[in-house]
């Protein structure tokens, strides 16, 4: 806000009148005056931009079909260059904003149409739009639909020759030009000066029209999927700032763009969020049991009986998984492939193109097949191991139902995939949270899956609105609830008690030793359990989820452990009166050892005699 002028005059007739009194205290209440004076301008200035700015939001938000300058022409365009009738819920009140020069943070789940949002605006706005996209793989695909629609665009990334560069470069500043979007990677903006140079001259010219930043969460340590390079991009708002920047997720909470704010340098975002519920996507969670895991067959029934030639995409952990899974599902008469980064390029694009002409019914993929992935009648979205994290969840499960129709997305939730997640995500800031909040989800019972998922990304849901599409409401109270306390008690006597011996046990080796198994290699008393491996795995995951174990890493140069020791809140079992509960699934556990939630808690699980607990193990 410029008070320059205004704070000149006055000095100026401070001075003048100086020159006829010698009173100091007549100057002192001219320069008091001039200051009151200053902070008023400055006040009503700051209340009359924030005045327009209410109103323009207002209009835009609120009244999104209202004429602008630019209305007709963007429905125009619309329809002959983007071949579409209507505009998707938000689309038009984010393109209005972005239009009249308003910053924006756009979070819309995947699929819903973000990129149309500068898009449109990029042909109907004088110069062109820079867009950072995380993968020349997103690039390339969006260039090539471009194309399909005559919409001239070109990219500048790691693999660009030496002669397209420096086209595009002399281009940018050239008012002839005809390319309405340039797609950079960030490593782009963070690594040649030439690109900024450029930038700044076609800025100064008045060129470069609007800044989107796709993927805009890559930018904070807090979001599920940070890059580096993303934190550098500060830089241009800083140096263009009359340029609005438009910021396009389709998984961000609060607290990632408030970060993303910072980072980005955008002083006042408008945040439009749509909503998470995909109405039409029904999410279910199996359990994989660690003794006889028949996921694999279970999945290939579910394929050639639900899913009967219906297009899907089956989730794993890693590459090995990939070709393993595949190969298995090929075994039971389905038509898959897998997809993993270590594929030959040539492959992968070979298995989508396959998969998207429906040649292949199913993509056995790691999350290598991820962004840009626009099939539009995925049918069903199988995880044969856990994502994560909620946001990879949404994001990768997201991938079905894209028309509207009704999809599937289910999990099998395994014990030991906690584990080899953990090691995995060991090195990411706050890795182990994320992955607790995905376990929980899958270890939830009595809570609509779809509302867990709306609380995460801070939506605020009625489970009323689920319509039975998730098996928490479809199957609705078959769950009871549990007291735990003795079996925590005993987790825990197992896991202190290594700890005195300078031992670490892996959950499995934890699991093994309080069911009374395992190699007899220490003779220690210790109370085992006569629980089903379900119940017990169930029982050390929440207790791992309510903090009364914890996870502790030990690194070799090849591999990374994941071993438990006491969490923040074990102590609080040597208090009397503590107790534990948690809430299990009916369906599967023994009828002998649970009990209805009207049973009083102790009863829930039989405890077996002192005597017969104590057993010598590991
Ligand atoms: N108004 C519209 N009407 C009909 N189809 C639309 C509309 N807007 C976009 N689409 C189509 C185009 C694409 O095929 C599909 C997804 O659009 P896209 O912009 O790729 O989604 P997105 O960017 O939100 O998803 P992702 O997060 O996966 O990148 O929706």
């Amino acid at each position: 806000m410029s008070t320059g002028p205004f704070v000149a005059g006055l000095k100026c007739s401070g001075n003048v009148f100086w020159g006829f009194s010698s009173f100091a205290w007549q100057r002192g209440t001219l320069q008091l005056i001039a200051i009151n004076l200053i902070t008023l301008h400055n006040i009503l200035e700051y209340m009359l931009n924030i005045l327009l700015y209410c109103i323009l939001t207002c209009l835009n938000v609120f009244f999104p079909n209202l004429d602008f300058s630019w209305s007709t022409e963007l429905e125009q365009n619309l329809k002959d260059v983007f071949q579409l009738s209507t505009f998707r819920p938000l689309q038009l009140k984010a393109i209005n904003l972005s239009m009249s020069g308003k910053d924006l943070f756009l979070v819309m789940p995947t699929g819903r149409g973000k990129s149309l949002c500068y898009q449109l605006p990029a042909v109907c706005s004088e110069g062109f739009t820079l867009v950072v996209t995380p993968l020349v793989s997103l690039m390339e695909d969006q260039l090539m639909y471009l194309k399909s629609i005559d919409v001239e665009a070109v990219s500048l990334n790691a693999s660009s020759s030496k002669e397209h560069a420096k086209m595009v470069l002399a281009e940018m500043t050239d008012s002839k030009a005809p390319f309405k979007l340039l797609y950079v990677t960030p490593e782009k903006i963070a690594k040649s000066k030439l690109l900024m140079s450029r930038l700044e001259k076609a800025y100064n010219a008045g060129r470069l029209s609007r800044i989107a930043v796709d993927e805009v969460h890559c930018c904070s340590q807090w979001g599920h999927d940070f890059r580096p390079d993303y934190k550098l991009l500060g830089i241009l708002k800083r140096q263009f700032p009359k340029v609005p920047l438009l910021g396009l997720t389709a998984t961000a909470t609060g607290s990632v763009l408030k970060d993303c704010q910072k980072i980005l340098c955008v002083p006042e975002p408008i945040t439009l969020t749509a909503s998470f519920n995909r109405t039409n996507l029904y999410y279910e969670v199996r359990l994989k049991d660690s003794n006889s895991d028949d996921s694999v067959s279970d999945i290939s029934a579910l394929i050639k009986e639900r899913y009967k030639d219906q297009s899907g995409i089956v989730y794993v952990f890693s590459q090995k998984d990939a070709e393993t899974v595949s190969a298995d599902l090929q075994g039971k008469g389905v038509n898959a492939s897998p997809y993993h980064a270590n594929m030959n390029p040539e492959d992968k694009s070979q298995v989508h193109r396959k998969w998207a002409t429906n040649k292949i019914q199913v993509v056995v993929a790691t999350v290598a097949f991820g962004m840009g992935i626009d099939k539009a009648d995925v049918r069903f979205v199988i995880h044969h191991t856990i994502s994560k994290s909620i946001e990879n969840y949404y994001q990768e499960s997201g991938r079905a139902g894209r028309d509207d129709k009704p999809a599937d997305c289910i999990v099998y939730f395994g014990f030991n995939d906690i584990f080899r997640i953990s090691t995995m995500v060991v090195m990411e800031n706050v890795g182990q949270q994320k992955l607790l909040t995905m376990v929980d989800y899958c270890q939830n019972v009595d809570r609509c899956r779809r509302s867990v998922i709306a609380v995460h990304f801070d939506e605020v849901w009625d489970d009323e609105g689920c319509n039975e599409m998730c098996d928490v409401c479809r199957h609705g109270n078959d769950y009871i609830t549990v007291d735990i306390t003795q079996h925590a008690k005993d987790v825990v006597q197992i896991v202190e008690l290594a700890g005195s011996l300078d031992e670490k046990l892996t959950p499995l080796k934890v699991t093994e030793a309080w069911m009374g198994k395992g190699p007899a290699k220490r003779r220690k008393m210790i109370q085992t359990t006569t629980l089903s491996r379900l119940e017990v795995e169930a029982i050390i995951t929440s207790l791992l989820l309510q903090g009364y174990l914890s996870e502790d890493f030990s690194f070799t140069p090849y591999t990374t452990y994941f071993y438990l020791k006491l969490g923040g809140k074990a102590p609080l079992l040597k208090n009397q009166s503590h107790s534990i509960t948690m809430k299990m699934r009916r369906t599967g556990l023994d009828a002998n050892t649970v009990s209805t939630t009207q049973q009083t808690v102790q009863e829930s699980f039989s405890v077996p005699g002192k005597d017969q607990r104590r057993k010598e193990i590991w």
